[in-house]
């Protein structure tokens, strides 16, 4: 298979228990504007043009699913952390795939990805050598707290100059990623895992609408977003 003939495929990690959330369910299944978070992260994807196919990473013991559609296809091999069910998904489907074939890892928790932010991202990536993935340059002056809790302070002010906030879909070829993977246990996200070995994959600039619901509050600031698309 040539690099232009070369399949993308979505792998959608969502077997997390959202504990900082704490929304008394798994916070994919949380409820925005009538639909599940994770059933609206799966929009953009089933509604690209350039995606050949998605996945999604359950935990094994995942009741609440209820999207198998023909254009969803889920696996319920998740594991103990994001690089876990990661990894198992991409050993799931590397039987189907070529090894150069592009895997588009994205979280369940960032149900802002549209169609457009796909497309910017496989146009900056598929001629490219590593992959690369979204990420957004940091807004905010950056402190490294001394202490935790209500004992925190300011220890020091960090130079922000050429930091990015990472954030996905984060896109790599299938077996660079599975080797990268199977080496970096500790890795939290894609990228980390491709940089150890070496490689320095592409920053494709992302969009504030696509944050990673992570808190409580998160999710009335993603209502009010997004209820009415
Ligand atoms: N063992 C895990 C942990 C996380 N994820 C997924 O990875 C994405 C990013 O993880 P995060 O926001 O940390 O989700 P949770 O692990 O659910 O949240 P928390 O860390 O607060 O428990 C989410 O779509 C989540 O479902 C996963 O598939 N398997
Ligand atoms: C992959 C990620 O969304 C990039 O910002 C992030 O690293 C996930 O972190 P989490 O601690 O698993 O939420």
């Amino acid at each position: 298979m040539t690099a232009s003939s070369a399949r993308f495929i979505a792998l959608i990690p969502a077997a997390g228990g959202g504990s900082r959330a704490d929304l008394g369910l798994p916070k994919q299944y949380a409820d925005i504007g009538g639909r599940s978070m994770l059933d609206r992260t799966l929009d953009a994807f089933r509604a690209s043009p350039l995606i050949d196919a998605v996945y999604v990473v359950l935990a094994p013991d995942d009741r609440r699913f209820d999207l198998a559609t023909e254009e969803v296809r889920p696996l319920y091999v998740g594991g103990a952390s994001r690089r876990d069910s990661v990894l198992a998904g991409l050993n799931a489907i590397a039987g189907s795939y070529g090894p150069n074939d592009w895997v588009l890892v994205h979280d369940a928790a960032r149900p802002g990805i549209t169609t457009a932010l796909i497309a910017d991202l496989i146009d900056a990536c598929r001629d490219d050598a590593v992959g690369g993935l979204l990420a957004l340059p940091v807004a905010d002056t950056l402190k490294r707290a001394s202490g935790q809790g209500d004992e925190a302070r300011v220890g020091a002010t960090l130079p922000r100059d050429g930091l990015w906030a990472a954030q996905t879909p984060q896109m790599f070829r299938l077996d660079l990623l599975r080797r990268a993977y199977a080496a970096a246990p500790d890795a939290t996200d894609e990228a980390g895992a491709v940089e150890a070995m070496g490689h320095a994959p592409r920053l494709v600039p992302g969009s504030q609408r696509n944050f990673k619901l992570t808190w409580r509050e998160d999710f009335a600031l993603a209502r009010h977003l997004f209820a009415n698309e």
